[in-house]
């Protein structure tokens, strides 16, 4: 290494090590704070402050994960042409005298090192990758943007992006904060507003892009998104592990990253249902034969009622209490009552019911009711003859095909060989759908809270955990400073309220003397809950430590899908109301569409979520597949998808037939190399005698079913023909096995190849 290298380096060490020093010292003062008892919001609005953004309180509990990423905290500098510097890390930290000494990567000011070409330079002179292990400075990656080189730029900070993809692959996904390329960090700083579509082929980092910009929405606008307030949903639970490593590496795990499966509280499903069921179950059709079966009589229903009366003998079989039934329905229809607060419906019904058969000559039909409605063997038969039932006791319904097949016709039987086990990701849109249908029995007078009253215990002030500008609640603006419940500052009438740029200007001032600069403002919310516009700031602001209480559904502020393309209508019905005040990010391949009921066109998913119009942002390089695994790949997709452009060189093909596939795939595993990640990937209904046959601790056995997003090494793929038979979708199926592969892909089979695999010999590489 030249000598003007190393010291280069050792310059950008001196600095490493003071921004370290510096939040050593953050976090101690942080940490005494806290055990002195008192608190931030207790020290004032001005001592609350200072401390707040000389660290990020949160942050600072973090820090020990961050220190343990290779790239360390501090991997990024910025020169410009007017001699102005700045260091980018995973955080922004200031010096003692306040000044900048770190931006954080998601800032303004951070862009530039993401968006800066030679033809396009930003005022960048040189855009520097600090590659560091753990804090010790070892490498440096310059680009001189000088824009004579403008044609030959491919990719940003070629040298690390190289490095990054070149290193082997472990269990988890790693985030790619110092090599996100132009197209990724456009579609990560889209406005949080509305619907974001992010469609791109195998490999071009859709995962990742979702994943940063779940952090970014929650730097810019932490007020609105913290606190759980941000969903990220996966396609299984064997995705969302392998890329739970990213967020909190990022220095963000207030996010909530479920799997499909997983979105139903109490339920998690991993199993997903054969294609013919999946199909029935996930269409809107069963929306209607839900809301059929709810109103049918539970299986525990006493099947007759008895009750003497005045000498009386009134006495219901089967076929009296059906109709009884149908009554409280058509009685509920007229009220739009739920099953599960129909049970006063329920004792109308029957006691009307009743009173028809009773020979009430010399009764009094009022006296009657009563008397009847409060006797216990009444009450215990209404009880049970309409109990208050949970999903899961429904859905349990569809398991006896004699039962459902009045409501579900020819597919009753194939329904109801499906259950008798665990619930199926499939029937977890279901569960969610009858949570609806059901309702909730009614509450009892005593807990009845008025309306005005309610609107006081739950729109009540609250602090705010960002400023706030607002207009309303006093004559003129307001400005509210986080964690204190009275505005810091009123603006009176001095402020034309029309003149919200006026007002903005005026806040920005205030906030710019508390030690902030504002840089741009969003829509929120004042502490009243009422409209107000929250400043986008160059440092992050203190995030309140997360309250015990895990946020509900109905307030997820965005939601974000991966692998989208895969939504079936039910399960969109699920997502759509978990989003319904929510912003959305969707992202996904339609060429990777396995679902038998996947939407053929990004418009049909958006109006299947109850959405209309997205920004679409398409992601065009891939960084998985190498480019000959690629081509190789591309010849399973579906007229009409375009193959995916492979920024990947290289790439190590081979196709082999074989006599017996269990053998062969022990033998390919034994000869894999030790280094980097392996799979044998083959259709699930083979992959126990496979994973028998193979049992190598360093090699993983993925039935095809599960190895959607995940990526390995090597991959052996075992008979893509049995691949491609076990499901309507398996043509896309064993695309998405083929784009799995990172460095080399080995085809066993036995069978043909499927025709299009077979079509031409395989480029070797
Ligand atoms: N800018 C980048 N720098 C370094 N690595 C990157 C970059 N973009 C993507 N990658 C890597 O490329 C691989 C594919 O990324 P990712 O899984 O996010 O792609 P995807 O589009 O979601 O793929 P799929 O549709 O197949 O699930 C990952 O290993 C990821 O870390």
């Amino acid at each position: 290494m030249s000598d003007a290298r190393t010291a280069e380096i050792a310059a950008e060490q001196q600095l490493v090590d003071r921004v370290y020093d510096r939040t050593e010292a953050m976090r101690e003062q942080a940490r005494m704070v806290a055990a002195d008892g008192h608190g931030r919001a207790a020290a004032g609005p001005a001592g609350g402050l200072v401390e707040r953004d000389a660290m990020v309180h949160h942050a600072a509990g973090k820090l020990r994960a961050l220190d343990a990423e290779a790239e360390g905290l501090v991997f990024g500098r910025l020169d410009f042409d007017d001699g102005e510097t700045y260091h980018i890390g995973r955080l922004g930290v200031r010096d003692e005298d306040r000044e900048p000494l770190l931006i954080d990567w998601r800032a303004p000011a951070a862009a530039a090192f993401y968006r800066a070409t030679p033809g396009e330079p930003l005022g960048v002179v040189r855009r520097r990758v600090i590659i560091s292990r753990g804090r010790e400075v070892v490498d440096l990656d310059d680009d001189l943007l000088s824009p004579d080189d403008a044609g030959d730029l491919r990719v940003l900070g070629e040298g690390s992006l190289l490095a990054a993809l070149q290193r082997a692959r472990g269990p988890q996904m790693r985030d790619i904060v110092t090599t996100i390329q132009r197209e990724q960090d456009e579609a990560i700083r889209a406005p949080a507003r509305g619907v974001t579509l992010i469609t791109g082929g195998p490999g071009t980092g859709k995962t990742q892009v979702a994943l940063h910009r779940a952090a970014y929405l929650l730097y810019t606008d932490r007020g609105r998104f913290a606190d759980g307030r941000v969903l990220v949903v996966g396609p299984s639970t064997v995705f969302t592990n392998y890329i739970s490593r990213v967020l909190p590496a990022l220095g963000e795990d207030s996010i909530h990253l479920r799997a499909i499966g997983e979105l139903v509280e109490g339920v998690t499903a991993v199993r997903r249902d054969p294609a013919a069921v999946a199909e029935i179950k996930g269409s809107t059709w069963m929306d209607e034969v839900l809301g059929e079966l709810i109103w049918q009589a539970p299986p525990t229903a006493p099947q007759e009622f008895k009750l003497v009366y005045a000498g009386q003998v009134l006495k219901f079989g089967p076929v009296e209490l059906a109709g009884v039934r149908e009554r409280v329905r058509t009685l509920a229809a007229s009220t739009a009552t739920l099953p599960n607060a129909a049970r006063p419906l329920a004792a109308k019904a029957l006691l009307e019911a009743l009173w028809a058969v009773v020979d009430g000559e010399h009764l009094e039909r009022d006296l009657f009711t009563d008397d009847v409605g409060d006797r216990p063997e009444f009450r215990r038969f209404l009880a049970a003859w309409w109990p208050r039932l949970t999903p899961a006791d429904v859905l349990a319904w569809l398991g006896d095909a004699d039962r459902s097949r009045g409501v579900l016709g020819d597919a009753a039987e194939t329904l109801a060989a499906s259950y008798g086990g665990d619930w199926s990701v499939d029937d977890v849109p279901l569960l969610d759908e009858l949570n609806e249908l059901l309702g909730e029995p009614p509450a009892a007078p005593a807990a009845r809270i008025e309306p005005a009253r309610l609107r006081e215990l739950t729109m009540g002030p609250q602090l705010v955990d960002t400023f706030v500008l607002s207009l309303g609640l006093h004559d003129g603006w307001s400005l509210y400073a986080p964690g204190l419940p009275t505005p810091m500052a009123v603006a009176g009438q001095s402020i034309d309220n029309d003149a919200i740029a006026q007002a903005q200007r005026w806040a920005a001032a205030i906030i710019l003397r508390e030690g902030h600069q504002v840089v741009s403002w969003t829509d929120g919310y004042d502490p009243y809950g009422e409209d107000g516009y929250v400043p986008v700031l160059a440092e992050p602001l203190p995030v309140a430590e997360p309250d015990d209480e895990p946020a509900t559904w109905d307030d997820y502020a965005h939601v974000i899908l991966d692998e989208a393309q895969d939504l079936s209508p039910m399960e969109c019905r699920m997502i759509a109301r978990r989003a319904a005040y929510a912003s959305m990010t969707i992202v996904g391949d339609l060429g990777q569409a396995t679902h038998p009921l996947a939407a053929a066109t990004w418009r049909v998913l958006l109006a299947r979520l109850a959405r209309r119009d997205a920004r679409t942002l398409d992601l065009r390089t891939g960084y998985r597949v190498p480019q000959v695994l690629a081509a190789f790949a591309a010849r399973m997709l579906a007229p009409g998808i375009a193959p995916t452009r492979s920024y990947r060189p290289g790439g190590d093909l081979s196709v082999r037939q074989v006599e017996e596939l269990a053998a062969a795939a022990r033998e390919a595993a034994r000869r894999a190399p030790g280094e980097g990640s392996v799979a044998v990937v083959v259709a699930d209904h083979m992959s126990d005698a496979i994973a028998a046959a193979v049992d190598a601790p360093h090699v993983t056995v993925v039935p095809a079913g599960l190895v959607k997003g995940l990526e390995y090494d090597h991959v052996i793929v075992v008979e893509p023909a049995a691949i491609v038979a076990a499901e309507p979708r398996g043509q896309q199926r064993l695309y998405v096995v083929l784009t799995r592969a990172v460095a080399s892909l080995e085809i066993l089979h036995h069978e043909p190849l499927p025709a299009a695999l077979a079509s031409e010999p395989p480029a070797r590489p």
